[in-house]
Order: C-alpha cells, then sequence, then structure tokens
C-alpha cells in the first residue's frame, strides 16, 4: 500500500553544485487561498526603495520583514516585526517538512505580473556559510529562475499555490535565482522565505 502522494514528498530537483528540493503541498490547516487572503490582509506590506548604481527605486513588488533578528538586504536594514499566529504556523510546517530551524521570515508580494525579483543570491554574511532557505508560495504560479554563475545554465522551477521549494548546500555560492516580469495575465501570489539568521 503506498500510503503517501507524491505532493507529501519532498522532491530532490537534480542540479550540479547545490541542492533543491521541492514539496508540492506543504500540510497547513487552512486552505491555500485563504492562506493567500489572509497574508495579503494582515501583513503590513511595505514599498521598499533601493540604491542602485546611486539612483533611488521603489522595488517592484511589496515586503515585510518577521522574526527575531534585524537583517540588512541590498543596502537596506530592516527592523523585524514579531511573527504572527498564522507565520507561526506556516513555519512549524516548514520546519517538519526540512527538519531545519528557522528564525527569520521575508514576506513578498507580487501584486500581478508586473511585480518581480531582480537575479541574487541569498549570500548575505548573516546567513552563514551553507544556508537553507525554505520559500513557500500561495497564489498564482509563477517561474523561479535559476542561473548558475560559471557556466549560466538557466533552470525553470514552477512555483504552485501551497508548495515549498529547499535551497540547500552550496546553492548560494553558484546560483542565483529570481522571478521575472510577465505579460501573461496573473493573480496575486505572496512568497514567504525562511531563514535562519545566526546570532
Ligand atoms: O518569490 C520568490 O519565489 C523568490 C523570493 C526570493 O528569492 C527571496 O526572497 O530572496
Ligand atoms: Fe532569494
Amino acid at each position: 500500500m503506498n500510503l503517501f502522494t507524491s505532493s507529501d514528498i519532498l522532491a530532490p530537483i537534480p542540479i550540479e553544485d547545490g541542492e533543491l528540493a521541492l514539496l508540492a503541498q506543504l500540510p497547513l490547516s487552512l486552505g491555500n487561498d485563504e492562506v493567500l487572503a489572509r497574508l495579503v490582509g494582515e501583513t503590513n506590506w511595505k514599498a521598499e526603495t533601493i540604491t542602485l548604481w546611486g539612483k533611488q527605486h521603489l522595488q517592484p513588488r511589496l515586503t515585510a520583514w518577521h522574526g527575531d533578528m534585524a537583517y540588512t538586504y541590498s543596502g537596506l536594514r530592516l527592523e523585524p516585526q514579531p511573527f504572527t499566529p498564522l507565520q507561526l504556523e506556516i513555519k512549524a510546517a516548514v520546519e517538519a517538512a526540512t527538519g531545519r530551524r528557522f528564525n527569520s521570515l521575508l514576506l513578498n508580494y507580487y501584486r500581478d505580473g508586473r511585480d518581480s525579483m531582480g537575479m541574487h543570491s541569498d549570500d548575505e554574511p548573516e546567513l552563514g556559510r551553507n544556508p537553507a532557505i525554505a520559500s513557500v508560495s500561495f497564489g498564482a504560479t509563477r517561474s523561479f529562475i535559476l542561473r548558475h554563475r560559471v557556466t549560466k545554465r538557466t533552470l525553470k522551477v514552477a512555483l504552485s499555490n501551497g508548495s515549498m521549494l529547499l535551497m540547500v548546500g552550496s546553492m548560494q555560492h553558484f546560483w542565483s535565482h529570481g522571478i521575472n516580469k510577465t505579460t501573461r495575465p496573473v493573480g496575486p501570489r505572496v512568497n514567504l522565505t525562511f531563514r535562519y539568521i545566526v546570532e
């Protein structure tokens, strides 16, 4: 008898120079659409300004930083807000599925296809050497682009409603990742990236 359906399995995605795994549906007590609605409604979203090549830009998405530790990200110092009960439930599900612990959370709200995230690696020193980053998505499916820094090989992973992607090992050294804009009509998407900030 097969006790597991494939959506319960944290399935490795074969990749060189890093470790990637995808869980199709993170088990939660609420449905994905309800979680999305609550995250959109309950979060104190900010449009942050970043400085690139000496010029000020509004980030093409909304963000919020929660958890126990402050974080410096693209030159921004983000003071954390405490975890909400819903975030704590999602964090517990992520910790059970991955066997890792997390103390910080960056939320990203992509309102439509015009919102995006530029290619980057999550390699800030406070994340430690080979960080585990767990990325949970609700709402519209968007393509997560991975690009190898040396070979330039590109890989796309569709991050669908309720999924969790785990990046570990040397992923942040060898690969950058991001979310492109799309002209396809897409609904809202909220992504939560759980991290562990070393004290
Ligand atoms: O929205 C996503 O799936 C990517 C988020 C991300 O890379 C980040 O928050 O560092
Ligand atoms: Fe990232």
